[in-house]
């Protein structure tokens, strides 16, 4: 049962695929290990994380009419998210293959997700009412930057918070257009790699997180929560906090696939339920440490043994 403020969560949902190899990778033959294929996507996996928690979320993303999609649209359905604001469209489902080395480090990913350009500007504006219902809007950068664009002029013109997810180094600068027009951002949830891509600052250190966090505080970024992997994560505010929380499950992680999506997800929870920051982000490392120790996932993945 669903309780609490409801959360809209606008972002990629994707295939993954993910080869562990046992031994060292060889590139150009065949390298023996396990595949595992699941439901991901950085918004899809938010969602479901939102909806195992118990909160009331709306998925908007954009899923093809084939079987991967078919199976995002079932699973998401079953974790409790309401899928009645995404789009189907006749192009293949966005997929995500990662091959891992023997210790779970990634090698090598490829995110194929060029359906996300069909969820365009129009298809969020078709939506603006279920923005305006949301007690928070949720957002990761595999939209396309007017989708970005639009998605966030909606939610500062209904007031409601907004919080943005960079995804990868690369799609990290989609962000850019929106620090340059000064929408307010009531969360940002980079990992140290993206803070760095965000602002060109270092970010060894606490005293160099510190500064690269100024830096987005000044461009409207009210909160950050950096993760920072087995060291858990910086938090910083545009009011001048600042603090370090642990990982939970430092030295127990079995597969980290999705830890900053649980993290997000619980931070959001934290917010949207009225907390303060600190006990926010808490609650997101918290959530990371259950996806990291693969406490209560294994049903949901398809093993395929070689
Ligand atoms: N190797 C790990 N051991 C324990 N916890 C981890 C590990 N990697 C990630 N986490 C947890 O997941 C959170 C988010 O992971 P992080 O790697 O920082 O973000 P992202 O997945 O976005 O790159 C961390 O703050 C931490 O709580
Ligand atoms: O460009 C992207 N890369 C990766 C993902 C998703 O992010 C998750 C893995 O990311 P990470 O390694 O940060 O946990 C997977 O579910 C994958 O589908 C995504 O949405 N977009």
């Amino acid at each position: 049962m669903t309780q609490g403020p409801s959360v809209l969560v606008a972002g990629g949902a994707n295939l993954d695929v993910k080869c562990r190899a046992d031994r060292p990778v060889v590139m150009r033959t065949s390298n023996p290990g396990t595949t595992t294929v699941a439901c991901g996507g950085v918004a899809r996996n938010v969602a479901e994380r939102l909806a195992r928690r118990g909160t009331a979320v709306r998925l908007l993303t954009i899923l093809g009419e084939d079987a991967a999609g078919e199976r995002i649209a079932r699973e998401t359905l079953a974790a409790g998210v309401d899928m009645s604001l995404c789009l189907r469209a006749a192009l293949p489902t966005g997929s995500y293959t990662a091959v891992l080395d023997p210790e779970g480090e990634l090698v090598v990913a490829v995110a194929a997700m060029h359906i996300l350009d069909a969820l365009d500007a129009a298809a969020i504006a078709a939506r603006e009412e279920a923005i305006r219902e949301a007690a928070f809007v949720v957002a990761d950068a595999n939209l396309s930057p007017p989708a970005l664009a639009h998605l966030a002029g909606l939610a500062a013109a209904h007031g409601r918070p907004l919080a943005l997810e960079p995804v990868s180094v690369a799609k990290a600068a989609r962000l850019g257009p929106i620090l340059a027009a000064g929408v307010p951002v009531a969360l940002m949830t980079p990992n140290r790699d993206e803070l760095a891509a965000l602002t060109g600052l270092p970010v060894d250190g606490e005293t160099a997180l510190a500064a690269a966090a100024r830096m987005l505080h000044g461009r409207g970024v009210r909160r950050l929560a950096v993760g920072l992997g087995a060291h858990g994560v910086f938090l910083s505010t545009a009011e001048g906090e600042i603090a370090v929380l642990p990982a939970l499950a430092a030295g127990r992680a079995r597969d980290v696939t999705g830890a900053g999506d649980a993290a997000l997800a619980g931070t959001v929870f934290g917010l949207a339920s009225g907390w303060d920051f600190t006990a926010a982000v808490s609650e997101g490392q918290r959530m990371a440490a259950a996806v990291v120790t693969r406490r209560d996932d294994a049903a949901a993945q398809e093993e395929i043994e070689r």
